[in-house]
């Protein structure tokens, strides 16, 4: 991984006709692509094929969580499709994680396999609710820890706790952080957030960027001004 971070444009769109105008101007070695739950489900295994074909790193957040047969099957599926990486939820617990990283072992080209740790739209009480006591960055390093042990390549945090991530699990351990928010960009749903530059300061391996690209009025223009922020 390069010195600044890849920017994961977090393809957030109801169908592929929609997100087409946007792929069309960007370029393989700008920035990687992310395909989730909504644009997979309307555009399906094609799209990410024909993304992969133009030459895009493609970032299948698809986050399985499940019993370890049905995650190691669909996380055996997504590396077929050829993408860069993929993701499951660490709370699936340890044999679901290995099961996923057994699924890519004898793939061709071996995609990084990623665990969402806390998602970075939940605070201290979303997870008091859900009956986790902790704080959100002691969890998110338990679950950091369990991912590493279970031979993940890396884990999505937010930037918030990336430092200490780095201090737990030693570099090469990938952290991919959303909740990435320029300044004075609208939050949304987004809790847990940090800017462009701030984020690239931790050395964090890949920012995960949607609606502040993707809803700009000019969405290259703005990629173009996030990069610019991370050179000054
Ligand atoms: O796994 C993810 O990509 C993910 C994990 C997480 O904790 N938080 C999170 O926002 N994401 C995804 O990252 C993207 C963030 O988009 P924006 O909030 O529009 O920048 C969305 O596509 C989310 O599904």
């Amino acid at each position: 991984m390069s010195q600044q971070p890849i920017i994961c444009i977090a393809l957030d769109y109801p169908d592929a006709a929609s997100a087409w105008p946007l792929i069309d101007q960007l370029e393989p070695q700008h920035c990687a692509l992310k395909v989730g739950k909504e644009l997979f489900t309307s555009a399906g295994p094609d799209f990410v094929r024909e993304l992969v074909a133009r030459g895009f790193k493609v970032f299948l957040d698809l986050k399985f969580h499940d019993i370890p047969t049905t995650v190691h099957n669909a996380v055996r599926a997504a590396a077929e499709l050829g993408v860069w990486m993929v993701n499951v939820h660490a709370s699936g617990g340890r044999r679901m994680l290995e099961a996923a990283v057994a699924a890519v072992a004898d793939v061709k080209q071996r995609p990084y396999v990623i665990a969402v740790t806390v998602l970075t739209s939940m605070t201290a009480e979303d997870l008091a609710e859900v009956g986790i006591t902790a704080a959100p960055a002691t969890h998110v390093l338990e679950l950091a820890k369990l991912a590493q042990t279970a031979g993940l390549d890396g884990v999505v945090c937010s930037a918030q706790e990336a430092a200490a991530i780095a201090q737990q699990c030693g570099a090469g351990f990938l952290r991919v952080t959303p909740g990435i928010r320029p300044a004075g960009a609208a939050q949304g749903d987004q809790r847990r957030i940090m800017t462009p530059p701030e984020a690239a300061a931790l050395g964090i391996e890949v920012l995960v960027i949607g609606r502040p690209i993707t809803q700009a009025a000019d969405p290259v223009a703005a990629l173009l001004e996030i990069k610019q922020s991370l050179m000054a």
